[in-house]
């Protein structure tokens, strides 16, 4: 197993209050781990730290770069990781000598990516899906998979015009497509879509970007039956096809326990449990924190 994403004492206040309270946890690729907790456990917020958009008051967050790094259309200012070719265990440092220039952590091949800005840590491979919408309703589902290809490799282009004709940038967005089993609805504007559909088109776009880790914010939030258990054994698939990890909330307890290796409970801003589910459901302060004592 290696780790893909690292927090260290991870602490955010807000005045009195410590919404993320200490929290140091090592994730692995080689699980799905979902993070539950009561409301105001601190999810949000640990997620929100995550991807930059709230900086820690202490502490510190590693990720590993996305593996495979096509080359760069010219090497734009926009392109933060220089376009290096990772090694999926090595090592490499894949922002040396970009303004950036992050301090490598002592596991080597993390990148510490505290206090960057979201683009620069989405750049280097961590994305989040659903929880900013990021879907061009009046773009059919491929033309907004090219998009976050084309924003993936830092291009600034006519999307709809330049983009059309680019072979190689259509071929990458049908296999993003396939892997999300959303060709059938590839030329539907995304307006005309069903809700089940429109949270797919949102892993799409978040995978478009080749992340070495996705952050799903409660991927069922909204949905019937039938669309939960495919979105289920969705997330399922893309861990077993793709090289990316997947970290999820979840307020659904049978989705948390259908998808789960590991679960992190978090209540009052503190990381309680960490197991498997069954260590996490035996758990008497979780059974106290999160179920009431029920159970
Ligand atoms: N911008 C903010 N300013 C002040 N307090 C905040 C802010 N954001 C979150 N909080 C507080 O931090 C605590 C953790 O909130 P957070 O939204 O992270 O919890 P959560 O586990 O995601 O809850 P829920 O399951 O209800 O979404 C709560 O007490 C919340 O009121």
């Amino acid at each position: 197993m290696t780790t893909v994403l690292e927090t260290e004492h991870l602490t955010r206040e807000f005045g009195a209050l410590v919404a993320v309270d200490d929290v140091s946890v090592a994730i692995d690729d080689a699980d799905i781990t979902s993070i539950i907790g009561p409301n105001g456990a601190g999810k949000t917020t640990f997620y929100n730290l995550l991807a930059g958009q709230l900086d820690p008051t202490e502490g510190r967050i590693a990720i590993r770069p996305r593996r495979e790094d096509p080359v760069p259309d010219g090497g734009t200012a926009a392109d933060a990781d220089g376009g290096t070719q990772m090694d999926a265990d090595g090592g490499t440092d894949a922002n040396a000598g970009t303004a950036t220039d992050p301090d490598d952590t002592a596991d080597a091949g993390l990148v510490d990516v505290t206090g960057m800005e979201p683009f620069e840590i989405n750049r280097l491979g961590l994305a989040r899906a659903f929880q900013i919408n990021n879907v061009f309703e009046r773009l059919t589902v491929l033309e907004n998979v090219r998009v976050a290809r084309i924003s993936r490799e830092g291009r600034t282009l006519d999307v709809t015009s330049v983009a059309a004709s680019d072979d190689e940038l259509n071929e990458q967005a049908r296999r993003v497509l396939e892997l999300t089993n959303l060709e059938g609805v590839a030329d539907t504007r995304c307006a005309n879509l069903s809700h089940g559909d429109v949270r797919k088109v949102e892993i799409a776009l978040a995978l478009g970007t080749d992340p070495s880790v996705v952050l799903l914010d409660e991927p069922t939030a909204g949905m019937n039956a039938t669309e939960t258990r495919r979105m289920v054994e969705l997330i399922g698939e893309l861990d077993e096809t793709t090289d990316t990890t997947f970290l999820v909330t979840e307020h659904d307890m049978e989705v948390v326990l259908g998808i789960s290796d590991r679960i992190l409970v978090f209540n009052n801003g503190r990381l309680i449990a960490d197991g498997t589910p069954d260590e996490v459901m035996a758990d008497e302060r979780v059974r106290e924190a999160y179920l009431g004592g029920e159970g």
